[in-house]
């Protein structure tokens, strides 16, 4: 798991062996401790190279370990011995020096990297921190400031930051191994362990701890990296191995270590028909149509001119075009600007003729939210566009099948939910319907994929997975308000729980109108009624009456609370919204009661986390994990939770079951609160680990 070889006469190479990334695994770890031992024992040995095989230096320990029993000797012990050498020691970084790989480096006296390499130490978005000696070396080599920022944020550079920032001492475009020979022979002997005098940064903590929304690591990260300003390296090590221990086993690590895993699962994805990931090929795409260059038009246009695709662009009215193409190219230089990238010029075409997307091989069409407007433009692109055209609807609920049946090729549409702003949400819904064809899938997939984006392949039903399961969720908040709770108690339990924002601070934010409409087209809504059931169950008018009032949200100044003015992003509780609200429970004969931060959280989540299991259980998503990642990536579920299906089982899934039990019990008309039949299987299948759940929905069962 690590060879050693002697290059160039006297330098002792050692290469990690551990495909795909040379992580850590305890073979790799005993294989550095045997090959130091023998190049440092060596007398014909005078200095000693370690890179990593196949073009990857090392990405770290190996996560897949953290879950059982360690075994095998520790990183702490093998670094320090790296440190203690007495032959120059230097570490030739290619590929990715991520986490424990960084940190190996940076035991080593010296850096080679190559300029393309990603270096970096996330272990934070592991639930965790760099605890092989990540948190005293690197605030010693590049000051407190940096190593900060680097360690609460797990964020990565490129081989050129890090030589910025004074992490490596050399950087190369030619072959880094051979870099590093060639640097290893032309150094002394004597070793080039940096120790910066180092003091604390005021008011990090409190920075940190406000981003964090509840996340543990942040904050012992900063406690690490503080010790390093306060303590002597040997004291400072110690401090960093108590930290690791809270965080090592704890919820919070797990939860985001399946984060990490999911993300990688959901891009192997299959349907319910038998289209797999590894047997769909995608159709090659250079150029790609965007139809409507309102929000999220203008968004998806910038994500793909990002990615290196030719756009054409099209909108309807002149002016509205201009003011579009305006608007792109500002976001475009930001958003450049900002991840350091440069543009191509002349990736994009704008027209106002629909016949712009004639040699396109992808349309992406982002128009309003109207069905009939939709189905026209489909049968307009299905006659326009190439025969093998894709054809795909940013819509957020409508029936994709329906908009595949107005083609001439309806295996060739398939839905691209992107959120706003769709440059910057990491999150793509990937929409199939019964007809739309393997290859057009994962076309989609890729496209998502090519943009940076987290693609989750989901069925065809109304919402879709996000927002089908939004809905018991907002409407949950609704009636404990109804029933007694203020927007601000709601809000300030989720934001608790971990969202960066909750319920009615995001209506607000959105616009109540954008549901307004979505509920006026389902016909829902009765201008002036108070009723409380509709369509023959529980219903909440309060949004419809807000709306009625004009209180569309921060855009109008006032909405589930009052701003200072319209824009204004400073939610203030409104006391006409109090007197409001009393007088509604009072008309409809509710006698008001308190609602604590636990009712709010599990009326709210159990009722998200049913609709998921109904989903399950349904097909329309493949697996729990396709569920989690919607949720942390477009909705805000706090990542350190694992998504509402993740948090779900740690709170063990007959616990949820016996709660909605309870409350279905209290509130009969509400069906979203009845226990979904998978999540009564799971239960009486002992509630499996969730990494077993989709054993259990594939049996065959009885719903008698
Ligand atoms: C005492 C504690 C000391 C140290 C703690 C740590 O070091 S924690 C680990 C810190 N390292 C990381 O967080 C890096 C994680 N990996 C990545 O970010 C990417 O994998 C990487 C290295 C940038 C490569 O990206 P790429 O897109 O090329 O590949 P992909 O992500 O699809 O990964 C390929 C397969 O490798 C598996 N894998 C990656 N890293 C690890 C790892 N550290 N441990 C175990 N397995 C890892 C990944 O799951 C993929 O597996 P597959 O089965 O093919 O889905």
């Amino acid at each position: 798991m690590a060879a050693l070889t002697r290059v160039s006469g006297s330098v002792g190479l050692i290469s990690l062996l551990n495909p795909p990334v040379n992580a850590l695994s305890a073979a790799v770890r005993q294989g550095i401790v045997d090959t130091v031992r023998r190049a440092v024992s060596d007398p014909q040995v005078k200095s000693v190279v370690i890179c990593g095989q196949n073009g990857v230096f090392c990405g770290g320990a190996d996560i897949k370990e953290f879950g059982g029993h360690m075994s095998g000797p520790p990183l702490v012990p093998i670094f320090n011995t790296i440190e203690a050498a007495d032959k120059p020691v230097v570490a030739a970084i290619e590929g990715s020096a991520l986490g424990g790989g960084l940190e190996l480096a940076l035991a080593c006296h010296y850096r080679i990297t190559q300029s393309k390499a990603r270096l970096g130490l996330p272990e934070v978005s592991l639930g965790l921190l760099p605890a092989a000696g990540g948190t005293q070396r690197l605030p010693r080599l590049i000051g407190v400031p940096a190593a900060l920022d680097l360690i609460t944020t797990g964020r990565h550079l490129t081989g050129a930051e890090a030589l910025k920032l004074g992490i490596v001492d050399q950087v190369t475009d030619q072959n880094t191994v051979e870099a590093a020979v060639k640097f290893a022979l032309s150094i002394p002997s004597g070793c080039n362990i940096c120790r910066l005098h180092l003091s604390e940064r005021p008011g990090v903590m409190q920075r940190v701890k406000k981003s964090a929304h509840g996340a543990i690591a942040p904050v012992a990260c900063v406690q690490a990296v503080q010790a390093a300003a306060t303590l002597p390296f040997t004291q400072g090590m110690q401090r960093e191995q108590e930290l690791m221990a809270t965080l090592f086993g704890s919820g919070q690590a797990r939860a985001l270590q399946y984060c990490f895993f999911s993300q990688r699962v959901v891009s192997k994805w299959s349907s319910p028909s038998g289209s797999r990931w590894d047997t769909s090929k995608p159709k090659p795409v250079t150029k790609v149509g965007v139809i409507g260059l309102g929000t999220m038009g203008r968004g998806i246009t910038v994500a793909l001119a990002l990615a290196g695709l030719s756009v054409v662009a099209v909108e309807t009215q002149q002016q509205q075009m201009m003011a579009a193409q305006h608007a792109v190219s500002g976001m475009l230089e930001r958003t450049a600007r900002r991840r350091g990238v440069s543009l191509v010029g002349d990736q994009i075409r704008y027209s106002v003729e629909l016949e712009a997307v004639a040699d396109v091989e992808l349309v992406i069409e982002a128009v309003f939210e109207d069905m009939a407007l939709k189905e026209k433009l489909f049968k307009q692109l299905s006659t326009l566009c190439k025969a093998d055209t894709l054809l795909c609807s940013n819509t957020s609920s409508l029936d994709i099948d329906h908009l595949a049946s107005q083609t001439h090729s309806p295996q060739l549409v398939v839905g691209m939910h992107f959120f706003a702003p769709a440059h910057v949400m990491k999150l793509l819904e990937v929409v199939y319907g019964p007809r739309s064809a393997p290859q057009a899938v994962a076309t989609a997939m890729e496209l998502g994929k090519r943009m940076g984006k987290v693609s989750v392949a989901v069925g065809n039903c109304s919402g879709f997975v996000g927002n089908r399961m939004l809905m018991p969720y907002v409407e949950e908040a609704s009636f404990l308000v109804e029933e007694g709770a203020s927007p601000e108690i709601v809000d300030r339990a989720l934001e608790e729980f971990g969202f960066p924002m909750g319920v009615f601070r995001m209506s607000d934010l959105s616009g109540l109108d954008v549901g307004w409409k979505v509920r006026k087209a389902r016909g829902l809504v009765e201008p002036g009624q108070m009723s409380r059931v509709r369509q023959g169950r529980r219903y909440s008018p309060l949004g419809d009456l807000l709306c009625e009032q004009g209180r569309f949200g921060q855009k109008t100044g006032r909405g589930w609370y009052l701003y200072d003015s319209a824009g204004s992003r400073e939610a203030q509780p409104d006391p006409w919204l109090q007197s409001f609200l009393e007088e509604y429970r009072a008309r409809q004969g509710l006698v008001s009661r308190r609602i604590d931060s636990q009712e709010v959280l599990e009326r709210c989540l159990y009722a998200l986390i049913n609709e998921g299991f109904n989903i399950l259980q349904e097909g329309i998503a493949a697996g729990p994990e396709d569920i989690d990642m919607i949720y942390v990536f477009g909705y805000g579920f706090p990542r350190h939770r694992g998504g509402p299906m993740f948090y779900a089982s740690q709170v063990g899934l007959a616990q949820v079951l016996q709660r909605l039990e309870h409350y279905q019990q209290l509130h009969p008309d509400i069906p979203h609160l009845r226990p979904s039949s998978l999540l009564r299987r799971l239960v009486s299948s002992g509630s499996p680990r969730i990494q077993r759940w989709r054993e259990i929905i594939r049996m065959p069962h009885s719903s008698l």
